[in-house]
């Protein structure tokens, strides 16, 4: 039927359910569970999680669990059995760091071993994507489809969304529009918008670049601290409006904005990150804490805008080797790379050097 929402709009309801605390349902066919994302749980909920058919667990990722000192059978992840009186602070307390040194003794925790953790894995995927903590609880259910529908819940096949969630949903540009700026008057601003309803991105043209000759280009993560705030604990601002004045002044060049706050955790999850980079660790460490990798972001978002907008060589714009890879593996042929070493201060100095100590950033 037409009229009724597809998987992509499945998923975006997933999300937002996620957000809210309401629960999601996940379908292998006739095998079922039903997830929580552990940041936003109400105990009404953690409550109603025990009245199924199967004993709650805590799915959370290897990081997390490594910091925990939980066994993580499943490869990526953990699935940590919640014990009987288990309350919401307690999964709080389990899935979010910023207590673990104040109260470092947290387990010791029982994690289950064997079985499938595919919808575990999907949860994950899930719950990252909404930009929560990366942490779910899960019990299964005998009849998936049936109880969805009974209770008015998101139902999601789990093999077809995982996929459709790693591939990340295709984008389309919605408008663009002629955009005066400071450093161009040629400026055009380009809006592309995900099918699954997720973020934005923007590309910013700066004059007519050429589209057969290797373009000007900065794939630039969003950064509401430093981009808008000047921030001093990063570089962003200085290197946006630096990318910007270098294409100003060459004529010609195009910056993608890409909506990937935190090297992709979200504004939030920063946050956190930056609370625990005040008790001491460095913002590697602080994302493995948090239970993500070293970086979230998925540059095939911007390989993919790039070569929509009928570039296909780039001078890119970047001190970060992961990019230029990542852009090469995705079709676009980077022919130089243009160091972007500005905004250096006292506040970063730290930062900028663990990214070029773990991150391999070229200073
Ligand atoms: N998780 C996390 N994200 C951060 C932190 N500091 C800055 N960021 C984010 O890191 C990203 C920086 O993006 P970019 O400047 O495009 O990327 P980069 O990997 O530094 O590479 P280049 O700037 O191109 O050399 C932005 O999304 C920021 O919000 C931090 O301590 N933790
Ligand atoms: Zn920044």
């Amino acid at each position: 039927m037409t009229l009724s929402p597809d998987l992509t709009d499945l998923l975006a309801r997933a999300r937002a359910d996620l957000r809210m605390g309401v629960p999601v349902v996940l379908s292998d066919g006739a095998a079922g569970t039903v997830m929580l994302a552990a940041e936003t749980v109400r105990a009404d909920r953690l409550a109603g999680l025990r009245t199924l058919d199967g004993t709650p667990v805590l799915a959370v990722t290897a990081r997390r669990a490594e910091t925990l000192k939980a066994r993580a059978y499943d490869g990526t992840l953990a699935r940590i059995e919640v014990p009987e009186g288990a309350d919401v602070a307690w999964v709080h307390a389990v899935a979010d760091p910023k207590d673990d040194l104040r109260t470092p003794m947290k387990g010791p925790f029982v994690t289950a071993r064997g079985g499938a953790a595919t919808m575990h894995a999907l949860a994950l995927a899930l719950v990252k994507s909404a930009r929560l903590l990366p942490a779910a609880l899960l019990a299964d259910v005998a009849d998936p489809v049936a109880f969805a529908q009974q209770s008015g819940l998101t139902c999601l096949p789990a093999g077809p969304s995982r996929d459709m969630i790693e591939a990340s949903s295709p984008l389309h540009r919605v408008v663009q529009a002629r955009l005066p700026l400071a450093v161009s008057e040629a400026g055009r601003l380009h809006v592309f918008r995900p099918e699954d309803g997720g973020e934005e991105h923007y590309a910013v043209e700066i004059g007519q670049p050429d589209r057969s000759a290797p373009v000007l280009a900065r794939l630039h993560s969003a950064c509401f601290t430093g981009d808008l705030m000047g921030s001093l604990k990063c570089d962003c601002g200085p290197q946006l409006r630096a990318a910007l004045a270098q294409m100003g002044a060459e004529g010609a060049g195009v910056l993608l904005y890409l909506n990937q706050e935190g090297r992709g955790i979200g504004l939030a999850n920063k946050m956190r990150a930056y609370s625990l980079q005040d008790q001491g660790f460095d913002t590697v460490e602080a994302n493995h804490r948090l239970g993500f990798e070293d970086d979230e972001r998925d540059f095939r978002i911007g390989a993919g805008i790039l070569a929509q907008m009928g570039f296909r060589q780039v001078r890119l714009m970047t001190n970060n080797p992961a990019k230029i890879e990542m852009m090469q593996s995705c079709g676009i042929n980077v022919t130089e790379r243009v160091p972007l070493k500005v905004g250096e201060t006292v506040q970063n100095r730290a930062y900028l050097a663990t990214k070029a100590a773990k991150s391999g950033h070229l200073f």
